[in-house]
């Protein structure tokens, strides 16, 4: 299984007024590698992976391609295009069983008025399961007569392994999880990242969202960088770290508590006004004439990097 996102983008309706969400967005995610997609809140990274399950509301439209490469069946190589295909093969063959989503909050994520083994023992009945909710949670670290809670008598930890558990019962190859430490303590943070990294190191693929930098340099493979709807940056991580390309991507490590605690000046432009050239320009310490132009994406895209 790979994943190909090849030229993605993401555009919202509003009256008089369009949102770029996400433009023209490349990468490749592959089994056994973690990709952690970082930048300020409002960039497009929920969107992004909310248009590879095909989970966008009516007034988005999505171009370009995010193919699935499935492992050759009888019938041959098997590829799905997750941006042309409908909304039942979405439903029927993607979401849960190609792709388990962790969500951003997953206690909001759980019905409040059911135990966390009914909705476990539900979603396996819909994948067509024949694990028990106890098999399947014990995985995910839950001891059985935790599953007799329901939502508000969980604690933030054990909410988070329930909704691992959801995101696992249909042992899907790729892994997509939104924001899934905020909120967390620092140990629970780690042990969600920890388990991230085992499920990869299992053979998954995992896109991992996140705004917290350390969290991503503990788990990720590679890191992009998104800046008001477009990845500036895609690295391996150990490079990444310790010589950013990007002057976008040096502001936000030189952010960090751990290094310089600088923020960055300014605020990111409104994804309904976007400039024709690189949108950090304003913000940007290396910012010429050239940066009018918007710059060729190799990796890096700036044209002082
Ligand atoms: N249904 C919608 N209609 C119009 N605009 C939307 C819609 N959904 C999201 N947006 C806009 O798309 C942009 C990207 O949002 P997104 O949720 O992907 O940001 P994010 O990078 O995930 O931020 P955060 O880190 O805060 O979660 C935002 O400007 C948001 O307001
Ligand atoms: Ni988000």
């Amino acid at each position: 299984m790979k994943l190909r996102v090849d030229g993605l983008s993401v555009r919202f309706r509003l009256p008089g007024a369009v949102v770029h969400a996400v433009t023209d967005a490349r990468f490749e995610l592959r089994p056994g590698r973690c990709l952690a997609l970082v930048g300020e809140s409002g960039c497009g990274k929920s969107v992004m992976a909310h248009a590879l399950l095909g989970l966008l509301p009516a007034n988005a439209t999505v171009t370009g391609h995010a193919w699935l490469d499935l492992p050759s069946s009888a019938a041959g190589n098997d590829v799905i295009d997750l941006v042309a295909e409908p909304e039942k093969v979405l439903a029927q063959r993607v979401r849960g069983r190609l792709i388990g989503l962790i969500p951003q909050s997953p206690a909001a994520h759980l019905t409040p008025v059911r135990t966390a083994r009914a909705q476990l023992a539900e979603t396996l009945r819909e994948l067509g399961r024949a694990d028990t909710p106890d098999a399947l949670a014990g995985r995910a670290g839950l001891r059985p007569r935790d599953l007799d809670r329901y939502p508000h008598q969980l604690s933030g930890g054990m909410a988070q392994r329930v909704a691992n558990a959801l995101a696992l019962a249909g042992d899907p190859p790729l892994i997509l999880a939104d924001e899934p430490t905020t909120g967390l303590d620092r140990p629970l943070v780690d042990a969600t990242m920890a388990e991230l990294r085992r499920l990869c190191d299992e053979g998954r693929a995992v896109l991992v969202i996140t705004h917290d930098l350390r969290a991503a340099e503990r788990v990720a493979d590679d890191i992009a960088v998104m800046y008001a709807s477009r990845i500036v940056e895609l690295a391996e991580a150990a490079p990444f770290f310790s010589r950013p390309r990007h002057p976008y991507a040096k502001g936000l490590l030189d952010a960090l508590p751990t290094r310089r605690f600088v923020p960055i000046p300014g605020r990111p432009p409104e994804l309904t006004r976007l400039p024709a050239g690189c949108a950090f320009q304003p913000r940007c310490p290396l910012a010429t004439p050239e940066c009018d132009d918007q710059p060729i994406m190799n990796g890096v895209a700036c044209h002082h990097a």
